[in-house]
């Protein structure tokens, strides 16, 4: 193409023709332009224009300015960065314009007297005045009103996204910007721009800095380093602190905003800062508000909870009756530290249950259902409930497939913990402090997954006289979200703790499980890695790691082992091993192109129908929840359906998705996942490769719940010493959280635990009563 002048800006000025695609949040649209005119190097009459638009219309034209884009499949298309109607400049023109069916109750005649009295900046005038329509013979105060909103909605988002473009912030951020603000946008943009971090999803520190700076803006503005605060603030929950220690706080500041600002400077803003309620200070510690009340809430919440004491007169002789006949109906015997543990959670307002892969949690977690329906006289067939809310038993798990395992393994109904307070899929729980939660014995698996948001929100609707079990495994990865609830709590001292040492499974001849507590109990060595029936170490090297691990898929093929029942598990998503990577050629493998393929690009990924997907967030209005695992079941291009979108449809276990192209992010290619993601989730084959180039990542606690993942078979493919390394390091990054404090300060008094069974019973034999 040839060179444009350096200063004139490229346009396309046209007619709508039809639109290809539209989606209505969020504005997008695909659209077809039959072209006036132009001053690109564009010889043809009609263009495809891709963008964020509101409002077009057929009955006008557009200048729109934007760059060429190539398109794989639908060659070459314009992609809009701003776009304004076309009003010609001349007195007719800007008379049609005005008289047009975009504005009503205003005709020819009236359009004429407007543009003669305001001349032809008419536009302007009134968006910057209103009152200037005063006067105008025939204008009514309803009409004028009404003008002056409708040339709003055109023209201000159009205005609006041609000074944003000029600051590089593209047409979507400007439609977000748009419609938070509307016409103060560009006030906000000249004053406070650091504001947008704050009001806009996705708006960075960087990006206001920028902007500020190029309107003159100083450094040390107070509206600067207060979103530079709460920046490293927010930054510092993506390392799953609850807060920052006050100096850390402002070194970090500094590194933010700039080393020519005082410490002084910066303290004071906190101070104010904090005097405005936009951060607390407490103790030293700064925190961002949400997290502050969410970790005090929960404290406070266990201690009312803990504080309603249980009215139980059952004898340990009963108890031990009653468990006697759980373990005939079970066929088995309870070890002691199992037996203790459903004594204890029947006698306590709030247990945890901790222990390692198959130390019997489950079978303990149903012994004491079994033992507390018996005494309650309750029966555990929901059917025999008139409600279903009625049922005494609440089973939660923080995930989708860790509650399906809960049901599938007790029996009993159980649901994500969002599903049970009803999330309305923004922030809002329908349970909470004042519609509590119904049942009287509430459990919760995985507990080391719940962040400090997600336990206030679940502890604030537990009703005063529920019991309630935390069950998880202290040496898993803490929560993805800030905080690391259980192991404060366990720390504490506070709560009742049962911790189950004695190992089952293994009895059953488990290499995995012997692995996982050689992990566990830091007694790993060379010799743990030996091959067993269930494990298998293939040496690679960085450079072979993927190869290998497509061989071990080839091979599973060639035995006719289902591939969908293995896993591979990685801990990062770039570089030449990581996650893409192992996906893009196991799909390779498993699900190649052929002449038949349904296949759509999203970025740089295909994704073709037969394609094994996870979900990434949580979608509580369908029914998927983050880390759910679907398949591709259908793909549908825009021109196949007569809503004219592009679609990927999804089979989860229970439910099919339907997601349309701005959808596309919320899921990705699940032949490998994190191991982060793989938390809460068990599955029949796992391939873990550990090899150096991941070393940053490699620690015990990641290596422990990768491996604790797998239910029959582990292949762990790599290099030894770095695996060696990884599980003998420990996570050395402390998180900071004050629950430990918040708790000793809530839980003043001692607990009294009900002492309704005699140390001299304790001694008796749950045998001594069958
Ligand atoms: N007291 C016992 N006597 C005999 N077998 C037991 C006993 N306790 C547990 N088991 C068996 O050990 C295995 C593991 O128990 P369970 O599934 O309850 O452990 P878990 O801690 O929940 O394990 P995971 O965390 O791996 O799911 C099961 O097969 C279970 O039946």
């Amino acid at each position: 193409m040839e060179d444009k002048q350096r200063n004139e800006k490229g346009y396309i000025r046209g007619r709508l023709l039809y639109t290809i695609f539209h989606n209505e949040d969020e504005n997008f649209a695909i659209i077809k332009v039959k072209i006036e005119d132009t001053n690109e190097d564009y010889e043809e009459k009609e263009i495809v224009a891709k963008g964020y638009f509101s409002h077009l219309t057929e009955e006008h034209s557009y200048y729109f300015h934007g760059v060429f884009e190539q398109h794989q499949k639908f060659g070459i298309q314009y992609r809009v960065e701003s776009y304004q109607t076309y009003i010609p400049d001349t007195k007719e023109g800007l008379i049609s314009y005005l008289s047009s069916d975009l504005f009503y109750a205003i005709g020819e005649k009236t359009a004429t007297r407007i543009v003669d009295k305001l001349g032809m900046n008419a536009i302007s005038h009134i968006l910057e005045d209103p009152e200037c329509l005063d006067g105008i013979p025939g204008l009514k105060k309803q009409t004028r009103e009404q003008l002056h909103k409708s040339l709003e909605e055109h023209q201000g988002f159009e205005r609006v996204a041609i000074t944003l473009s000029s600051y590089q912030i593209s047409l979507k951020m400007a439609q977000r910007i748009y419609q938070r603000y509307k016409e103060e946008a560009i006030h906000k943009l000249y004053d406070d721009p650091y504001q947008f971090v704050f009001d806009i999803e996705g708006f960075g520190f960087q990006s206001a800095d920028q902007i500020a700076r190029m309107n003159g803006l100083s450094m040390d503005h107070p509206n600067r380093i207060g979103a530079g605060c709460i920046f490293v603030l927010q930054k510092s929950i993506q390392d799953g602190h609850v807060y920052l220690p006050y100096d850390q706080c402002v070194r970090e500041m500094i590194q933010v905003l700039g080393f020519e600002l005082t410490e002084q400077i910066i303290q004071e803003r906190l101070e104010q800062l904090n005097t405005e309620k936009k951060i607390i200070i407490s103790e030293g510690n700064i925190y961002l508000p949400s997290l502050y009340y969410a970790e005090d809430g929960f404290a406070a919440h266990i201690s009312r909870i803990m504080n309603k004491k249980i009215e139980s007169e059952t004898t340990l002789a009963e108890l031990m009756k009653i468990t006697g006949e759980i373990e005939e109906e079970e066929i088995l015997s309870y070890g002691k530290e199992q037996f203790d543990a459903i004594e204890k959670a029947l006698q306590s307002k709030v247990m945890i249950l901790t222990g390692g892969p198959g130390t019997g949690k489950t079978t303990v977690i149903k012994g004491i259902v079994k033992a507390y329906a018996t005494i309650h006289d309750h029966s555990l067939d929901i059917d025999d409930y008139e409600k279903k809310s009625d049922f005494p038993f609440v089973l939660t798990a923080p995930t989708g497939r860790a509650a399906k395992r809960l049901k599938e393994s007790t029996g009993l109904p159980s649901s994500t913990i969002h599903r049970l307070l009803g999330w309305d899929g923004k922030d809002g729980f329908e349970k909470n402090e004042q519609e509590r939660l119904s049942g009287k014995f509430l459990i919760v698996d995985e507990f080391s997954m719940v962040d400090t948001w997600l336990a206030n929100h679940l502890f604030k609707a537990i009703p005063d006289d529920m019991q309630v079990l935390l069950v998880g495994d202290e040496d898993q990865l803490p929560s993805v979200g800030p905080g690391q609830v259980l192991s404060d709590l366990l720390s504490s001292g506070k709560i009742p703790i049962v911790r189950l040492h004695e190992v089952y499974r293994q009895k059953e001849g488990s290499k995995i499980i012997e692995l996982a507590h050689e992990i566990k109990n830091n007694e790993i060595t060379d010799a743990s890695l030996q091959k067993a029936n269930d494990f298998s170490f293939i040496p690679a090297s960085n450079r072979q790691i993927v190869e290998a691990i497509t061989i071990i898929f080839k091979h599973a093929l060639e035995k006719g082992i289902d591939t969908n029942a293995i896993q591979v598990l990685a801990p990062i998503y770039k570089t030449e091993a990581g996650i893409n990577r192992i996906n893009e050629e196991i799909q390779q493998l498993l699900n190649p192109k052929t002449d038949k393929t349904r296949e759509m690009k999203v970025m740089d990924v295909s994704y073709r129908v037969g394609d094994r997907v996870i979900q990434l967030v949580n979608q509580p209005e369908d029914g998927v929840f983050n880390g759910d695992i679907g398949e591709i079941v259908a793909i549908f291009f825009a021109k196949e359906n007569k809503e004219k979108k592009e679609q990927i449809v999804i089979a989860f276990e229970e439910k099919e998705i339907v997601y349309e192209r701005q959808d596309f992010g919320n899921f990705m290619h699940a032949y490998c996942i994190s191991i982060h993601k793989s938390q809460g989730s068990e599955f029949p084959i796992i391939i873990l490769p550990v090899i150096s180039s991941y070393h940053r990542m490699l620690r015990k606690n990641l290596l422990y719940t990768a491996i604790t993942r797998s239910k029959e078979s582990l292949i762990i493919c790599g290099d030894m010493s770095a695996f060696l390394r990884g599980v003998t390091t420990m996570d050395t990054n402390q998180r900071y959280t004050s629950l430990i404090e918040r708790l000793e300060s809530r839980l003043e008094e001692e607990q009294e635990l009900p002492n309704f069974i005699s140390d001299e019973e304790k001694e008796l034999n749950p045998y001594d009563f069958m």
